[in-house]
């Protein structure tokens, strides 16, 4: 996969997806085939239009995708070209005709651009997709509009998602996605309680302040570490019974393992909430909880082989 850089000319005739493309759900992914098998057919060269930040939507929600997250997820589905604007420059003063003229022709060369029915862009989103099919018969590029991905009669979207995962619903959350939700980083030291107590967590530092963490509480996940598939139950939140910390923390234990993960790179996909987050009196009656998650979590990997989980 190639990242283009902001303002880079390109001048291979290209067909072009523009967004934020926030989880890359469904209504993404339906809109991202079109790019790429349209570009085969017409041999255009694919490229993905996205955007380094979000400073509006930031300041209304977190993002379910930071921008590596998203990345990864393209690669994953394929495409080999991401042109990442900056919304910080001139970009959200431009007109309708300017940022076509000067980002998707001048710029990118494009033969082709791929929108969804609702999709906005310019200054105070003036332009729709009747402005996109107008100006494409001035500079000469073809439009194709993808009908909405709907699931139960309602719009795919990243802000439902984004409820849907902070209310705890994270399985309609997912099937919504099209894959399960993850959060990736770093694993960092603990306070090494978990493995006294008889469970030994990995703790992750995940990537970015603005990312959106499911509802606190204990879930079945699937760690990758490495390309290693790791069976996990994971606490979400405080740590209640031992502090009451500001900062939410992700715990994972993973069944059947003795690897030390310290300093090492994984990535978590929340599968099924199993409870909220627990504050105890004593802390056997933790421990006796937290043994009760591990057996809960066991027997459903038993029914749900971890291979047959389709991840991302
Ligand atoms: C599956 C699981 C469930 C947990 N549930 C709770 C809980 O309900 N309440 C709570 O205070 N802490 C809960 N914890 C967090 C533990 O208190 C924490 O992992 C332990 O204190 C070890 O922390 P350390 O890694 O910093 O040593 C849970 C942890 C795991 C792995
Ligand atoms: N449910 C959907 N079905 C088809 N296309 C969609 C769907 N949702 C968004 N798109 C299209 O995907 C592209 C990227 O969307 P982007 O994430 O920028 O904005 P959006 O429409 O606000 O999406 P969301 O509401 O999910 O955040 C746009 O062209 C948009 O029209």
């Amino acid at each position: 996969m190639k990242i283009i850089e902001f303002h880079k000319p390109v001048s291979k005739k290209t067909a072009i997806a523009i967004g934020m493309f926030d989880g890359v759900h469904l209504g993404h992914k339906a809109l991202i085939s079109q790019l790429l098998g349209k570009s085969d057919e017409k041999n255009l060269c694919p490229v993905i239009y996205t955007f380094s930040n979000h400073p509006i939507k930031e300041a209304k929600r977190k993002l379910l995708t930071t921008l590596n997250e998203k990345l990864y997820i393209f690669e994953k589905l394929d495409v080999e070209n991401i042109y990442i604007a900056n919304l910080e420059e001139d970009l959200m003063t431009m007109s309708p005709e300017e940022f076509v003229k000067k980002e998707l022709v001048k710029t990118l060369n494009c033969k082709l651009v791929i929108v969804g029915e609702n999709f906005r862009f310019g200054h105070k989103k003036e332009g729709n997709v009747n402005t996109l099919k107008e100006l494409g018969k001035i500079f000469n590029f073809e439009v194709i509009i993808v009908n909405k991905v709907l699931k139960d009669g309602v719009a795919v979207s990243s802000s439902l998602i984004h409820d849907l995962i902070l209310g705890g619903e994270i399985e309609e959350g997912n099937s919504l996605l099209g894959h399960p939700y993850f959060v990736q980083g770093i694993v960092e030291r603990g306070k090494g309680l978990g493995r006294h107590l008889g469970f030994p967590t990995a703790n992750l530092a995940y990537e970015n302040g603005n990312k959106l963490l499911p509802k606190n509480g204990v879930y079945i996940t699937i760690g990758n570490y490495n390309g290693i598939l790791l069976k996990g139950v994971t606490n979400v939140g405080f740590n209640p019974t031992f502090e009451d910390k500001k900062n939410v923390k992700i715990e994972s234990h993973f069944l059947d393992v003795e690897n030390d993960f310290y300093g090492k790179f994984l990535r978590l996909y929340f599968i099924k909430r199993l409870r909220d987050e627990i504050k105890y009196e004593k802390v056997q009656d933790l421990r006796n909880q937290v043994m009760a998650d591990i057996e809960e979590t066991r027997k459903f990997f038993e029914s749900n082989p971890i291979e047959s989980i389709a991840l991302i």
